[in-house]
């Protein structure tokens, strides 16, 4: 791919981004409370920042791991999107955010969007094995999910 392909492919200057802030009160029994239920995030990539009390777990062949990054460092996390842009090689991130007993938690997640498989990729590939979406049409897909499958799910090409 060239240099600067994804932004231009992606008008990342005038892109979709989105800015959501939790707030975690401190909870005595941490493993009794859900803070945030495993999900993957919609963008292309999600990028957290904390407030210095780590939380983040993420999913990995069915474990829950702790993802420790240093205080004032920003984690990059691959979301749905840049599955969709990578044609499937990237894979979306399953994770949630967990209570602390004693201490508040702040994340602050910034996340971009919108796309569809990088046309060099498809090339590459043979075939597409996602739908090329709008973000606004993908953000109202899950607002008006009815099927069982996940909005990523809904974009992939079964028959490929
Ligand atoms: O609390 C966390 O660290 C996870 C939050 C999160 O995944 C999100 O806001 O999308
Ligand atoms: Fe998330």
């Amino acid at each position: 791919m060239e240099k600067r392909y994804l932004d231009e492919a992606l008008k990342l200057d005038s892109s979709f981004q989105l800015l959501a802030m939790s707030f975690y009160l401190p909870c005595p029994q941490p493993d009794q409370a859900i803070g945030m239920p495993p999900h993957r995030d919609r963008g292309l990539f999600s990028f957290i920042i904390n407030n210095g009390v780590a939380g983040l777990q993420i999913e990995c062949n069915g474990e829950w791991f702790n993802a420790y990054y240093p205080h004032n460092s920003i984690l990059v996390v691959v979301a749905d999107q840049l599955e969709v842009f990578s044609n499937g090689r990237c894979k979306s991130v399953k994770h949630r955010g967990v209570v602390n007993d004693t201490m508040e938690r702040i994340e602050i997640v910034m996340t971009n969007g919108p796309v569809g498989p990088a046309d060099s990729l498809v090339v590459k590939d043979g075939s597409e094995l996602y739908r090329s979406m709008k973000y606004v049409d993908y953000i109202e897909s899950l607002a008006t999910q009815i099927s069982d499958k996940s909005p990523l799910e809904q974009m992939m090409i079964q028959d490929k």
